[in-house]
């Protein structure tokens, strides 16, 4: 029987080969036509186009004709492109044409109907049966939802419920079917087993063939104006996340494009660890980016800004720095929401009287000073928000250069000027004063006009730098601005808010500004404080904003990208055993995104099954945190981690350089020596470098995710993961803070199949449950 069923099968696929094969080649066919037709459009545009403007008549001709062409183009060039895709999509389903079937008898009908799913669809030669449907159409979420019995899927005209007699899944790779099973459970283990087993890769898989009910729930919700996705390490939060991308472009396709969705990446080098995902369902990848990208973006040059890794390596690494109370204290004052009250009321205050300007300068002379501007400023009216009076001195500001201009043509430096006019600038001014004279009624042979023109010209120019910042307000002093937030002993902005280290966080701060450093935890505050001014940049395109370890984002970061994103549905997905920031140590989880919408416009999914890691490995890292009993681990089998001692660095060294040629006979694909800093990770890549050749180094500024051995420092691992991990120290001297235990959690969570961990002398007490066991 089974037999049977599988020649049955087999006997599909390969009716499908050969559809898919005809398909391709006519397509190809046509492609190629299209393309030559596109060259030869390109080629002969301007000799295709009537071109004639002697007449106002005659001109609009020209236009029509100019328009109709590039209408042509358009036209053809879009049905190319969407040739291309197809091409690229029966590329894809020649190797695989799907994964996955359904039998399923409508209610009310006594039909079953064969619905096979995979990473798109394709009709028969009729054109009215669907041979495969995209694993995102309604009708497919059967397959992820339900077990053969009763069961329903919801489509944009309803919900339609019956029965479901089958459920098949196949591993099928060159048109040959290589396994396939039925299964009772949601998504059959054996698939799963096949899947997880495997070695990794450089870059993160789709799951498309296995994604799990809760997963698919995530996938799908299209209601929820915020979706928090809390899961345990290795529960495919970010595999969801992008699976959801891939859903949303085909559900929304026409009106949502990759463009208007965004990634938040917790660094660079995710960014290449996942850009396959999207490419292999046959969609476009999302616009990614990381915080700091964004900072960087809005805050320029402005101040030396710090990055959120060097942060981390001071709270790491500094513990004995004299400041380091205050620092931790001012880190988690500065991510709180009270804060943004904070620097509201300052900016409240700066309506009446404060608000600092910086003189607008033209050859070392003051052409409009501070002073005038702040006059001008406080002279209109209060009724007015900040935003807009600044737009009014801007407008003033503008006239007032143009005034100005005039009167600095006169000045010496400009016929100085004029003077070192090389000979083609010259001729250049005059063609360009030539083509403007054109239509005045005088002629153009007056030399004193010419050269008063020179001069406008020589001065337009230099002005242009001037007009340019004046648009974009550069002359309001921010930076000043925000260090006054911090001058005042007692200010007005902190009457409710005052805490007792507040002198000292005062104090530090303003230090830091005077050396012209932006901390991370005051970036966003800052750029809060410059848009209350100055207005918001909103960014109305993007339609949905996507921010993975959404632990590691403060409240005050959260109500931010609400602001600068309003028309964004947000997905946050995060793991608050990962939480591995100072600010995050706030103890109050994820509450502070609980009310950035309200609770009907926010939803939260909870993970707890956990498909990275063997079986071995979750139990053993389960141990490290609170609530972890509450992590299923995937039934997936391997050896038990080991934990090491070593009685010098030396014998450190040896033995893990042993092990990482061990597991490199052993075949494992990537293999991390995960240390807890950036500093020891140099330390271990200097001591192993020699012992282990092809090693690396990855460093903050490391953008490309790549199989082999590395040395990464804990927090930059967060996200990923390798075949083997090797915990470089554990020894109690370096993971002894309790505020380190889920640095040293998500570090030990990122082994796939093999973990080891190593350590002087004392281990560090968050292994005592699992030495205790030994
Ligand atoms: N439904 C699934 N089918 C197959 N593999 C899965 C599935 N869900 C997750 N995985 C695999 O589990 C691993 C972990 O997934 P992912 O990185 O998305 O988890 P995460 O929750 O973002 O983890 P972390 O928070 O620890 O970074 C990946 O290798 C992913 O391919």
């Amino acid at each position: 029987m089974q037999d049977e069923q599988r020649m049955e099968e087999q006997k599909r696929v390969d009716r499908m080969m050969r559809l898919i094969r005809e398909q391709l080649g006519k397509l190809l066919q046509t492609s190629s036509g299209m393309r030559e037709d596109i060259v030869d459009i390109r080629k002969n545009f301007w000799d295709d186009v009537t071109l004639n403007f002697e007449d106002a008549a005659e001109s609009a001709e020209s236009a029509a004709s100019l328009k109709q062409q590039a209408e042509v183009l358009a036209e053809r060039e879009h049905s190319h492109r969407h040739a291309v895709q197809q091409v690229k999509l029966l590329r894809k389903l020649e190797q695989t044409p799907y994964f996955g079937r359904v039998d399923f008898i409508e209610e009310g009908t006594s039909e079953e109907e064969q619905i096979y799913l995979g990473i798109g669809s394709m009709l028969d030669e009729s054109g009215s049966n669907y041979l495969v449907y995209d694993w995102r159409a309604p009708v497919s979420s059967l397959y992820y939802d339900y077990s053969p019995g009763p069961a329903k899927y919801v489509t944009p005209s309803g919900s339609i419920t019956g029965e479901m007699t089958l459920k098949r899944q196949y591993v099928i790779r060159r048109g040959q079917i290589i396994s396939m099973f039925d299964t009772g459970v949601t998504i059959g283990d054996e698939l799963l087993q096949e899947v997880l087993g495997k070695q990794s890769d450089a870059q993160m898989k789709s799951i498309v063939a296995t994604i799990q009910r809760e997963q698919n729930q995530i996938i799908r919700n299209e209601r929820a104006r915020l979706l928090i996705v809390q899961g345990a390490a290795g529960s495919g939060k970010t595999s969801a996340a992008l699976q959801r991308v891939a859903y949303l472009l085909y559900r929304y396709r026409g009106s949502l494009q990759a463009d208007q969705i965004v990634l938040f990446s917790p660094n660079p080098m995710f960014n290449s660890y996942v850009a396959t995902v999207l490419p292999e369902l046959g969609e476009q990848n999302m616009q990614q980016t990381t915080y700091q990208q964004y900072l960087e973006h809005r805050i320029g040059q402005s101040f030396a800004l710090e990055d959120p890794f060097a942060q981390m390596e001071y709270t790491l690494g500094s513990m004995d720095d004299p400041d380091y109370e205050t620092r931790i204290a001012s880190i988690r004052h500065k991510s709180g929401a009270s804060f943004m009250k904070v620097v509201e009321n300052y900016v409240e205050t700066l309506g009446e009287s404060g608000l600092l300007f910086k003189s607008i300068k033209f050859r070392g002379r003051k052409l409009i000073t501070a002073e005038a501007i702040e006059q001008h400023f406080y002279s209109l009216a209060r009724t007015y928000t900040i935003p807009n009076r600044l737009k009014m001195v801007a407008e003033w500001l503008l006239k007032e250069l143009t005034r100005l201009s005039k009167e600095e043509r006169k000045k010496q430096w400009v016929e100085d000027e004029m003077e070192l006019l090389d000979k083609e600038e010259y001729i250049h001014a005059f063609n360009e004063l030539r083509r403007k004279e054109r239509y005045t009624s005088d002629s153009f042979d007056d030399f004193g006009r010419e050269k008063d023109m020179l001069a406008t010209m020589i001065v337009q120019e230099r002005f242009k730098r001037l007009r340019s910042r004046v648009k974009k307000l550069r002359f309001v002093d921010t930076q000043t601005l925000y260090r006054r937030l911090y001058e005042k002993e007692q200010a007005s902005w902190f009457v409710e808010d005052r805490r007792s280290d507040w002198e000292a966080i005062r104090r530090l701060t303003l230090e830091q500004l005077n050396r012209g450093v932006l901390t991370y935890e005051d970036a966003t505050p800052y750029l809060y404080m410059k848009d209350l001014v100055e207005g918001f940049q909103m960014n109305t395109s993007v339609r949905h904003l996507f921010i993975d370890e959404a632990q590691d984002y403060s409240p005050f970061q959260f109500h931010y990208m609400k602001r600068v994103f309003p028309m964004a549905k947000m997905t946050a997905l995060g793991d608050l055993n990962q939480s591995i920031f100072a600010h995050a140590a706030l103890g109050n989880g994820f509450d502070p995104l609980g009310d950035l919408y309200s609770k009907d416009e926010t939803e939260t999914i909870v993970l707890t099954r956990s498909y990275r890691s063997t079986k071995q490995i979750v139990e053993f890292t389960s141990k490290m945190i609170e609530g972890g009993s509450r992590i299923v681990p995937f039934n997936r089998d391997g050896d038990e981690p080991t934990i090491t001692a070593a009685a010098d660095e030396d014998e450190l060294h040896a033995l893990i350089a042993g092990r990482i040629r061990l597991l490199q006979e052993e075949g494992a694909n990537s293999i991390a020596v995960i240390c807890k800093t950036a500093e020891e990770s140099r330390t271990a890549f200097e001591a192993l470098e020699a012992g282990c050749p092809g090693m690396r180094l990855i460093e903050k500024e490391t953008v490309t995710f790549e199989n082999g051995t590395v040395v990464i420092p804990s927090y930059l691992a967060k996200g990923v993961e390798f075949d083997a991990v090797i915990l470089y120290n554990a020894s109690s001297r370096v993971y002894k803070q309790e505020s380190e235990r889920k640095l040293f959690y998500t570090a030990c969570t990122r082994a796939m199949h093999e973990l080891h961990v190593y350590y002087l002398s004392e281990p560090t007490p968050f292994l005592s449950q699992a030495l205790a066991k030994k």
